[in-house]
């Protein structure tokens, strides 16, 4: 759950081995920065290097995405519930069924259970990957339905891109949490994403955090690359 201290910079850890994962981590502070571990990294360490992370002090976002039927993906997210993890996500197009049945499994956890969000539009699609997937209309309608999807089944919010925020904080409220990748500073490559902003602007669209990876991890000074970023959007 959010805590006092709240900050809005996740740091997106896909590295192949641990030893690099670690080099930055060791430089990084839990006061500033909330870490995301995702499949390359899950896959290759499992839950140890979450506890790992965890142990200094870090809160993981433990980006799966899963996206099964609802008795296998509600036991995953109180998988992911047991492993004490910070935040969970489940794909939006997994339906009703699928998000109130890992919804429903968390709230057995009370005030301690983790965020669960909806993955809505990967942000590395444009409107040409959705007419490809035979999904009719813009990103930003789709995405827009089914955030009130995930609304409507209890989650807590949504990942997006910062270009859908100003439309879903108006339509879902300022309490639906926004998580936002595809944020890329202003010089930075975009790479295979789309629907990309900068770290300001997506905070002043209605972010309430921003997933960055490679303009961190792959920076030639990965520590200065975040004070960068960190320093763009203070105050906010
Ligand atoms: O729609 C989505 C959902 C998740 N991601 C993840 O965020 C990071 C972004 O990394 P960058 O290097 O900053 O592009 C990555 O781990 C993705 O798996 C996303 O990009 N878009």
């Amino acid at each position: 759950m959010q805590t006092v201290n709240d900050p809005k910079i996740i740091v997106a850890l896909d590295f192949a081995s641990e030893a690099s994962a670690f080099a930055l981590v060791d430089r990084l502070d839990p006061a500033k920065c909330r870490l995301k571990v995702g499949k390359e990294l899950f896959t290759r360490f499992g839950p140890q290097l979450v506890r790992s992370l965890q142990g200094r002090g870090f809160e993981v976002f433990l980006d799966l995405k899963f996206h099964d039927i609802p008795n296998t993906t509600s036991a995953a997210v109180a998988a992911a519930a047991d492993l004490g993890v910070w935040m969970v996500n489940v794909h939006a197009l997994g339906g009703e069924r699928m998000m109130v049945a890992c919804r429903e499994r968390l709230d057995a956890y009370g005030a301690d259970r983790p965020l669960l969000i909806a993955v809505t539009v990967l942000t590395s699609m444009g409107p040409e990957d959705l007419a490809g997937i035979g999904v009719a209309g813009t990103p930003e309608a789709q995405v827009s339905r089914l955030a009130t999807l995930a609304r409507n089944c209890g989650l807590d919010g949504v990942v997006c891109s910062a270009q859908e925020a100003p439309v879903l904080k108006a339509e879902q409220g300022a309490d639906f949490v926004l998580v936002t990748p595809g944020i890329r500073p202003a010089t930075a490559e975009k790479g295979d994403q789309q629907r990309v902003m900068t770290p300001s602007e997506a905070l002043r669209a209605g972010s309430d955090y921003l997933v960055i990876g490679r303009p961190i991890t792959r920076a030639p000074d990965p520590l200065a690359a975040l004070e960068v970023i960190a320093s763009e959007i203070e105050g906010f």
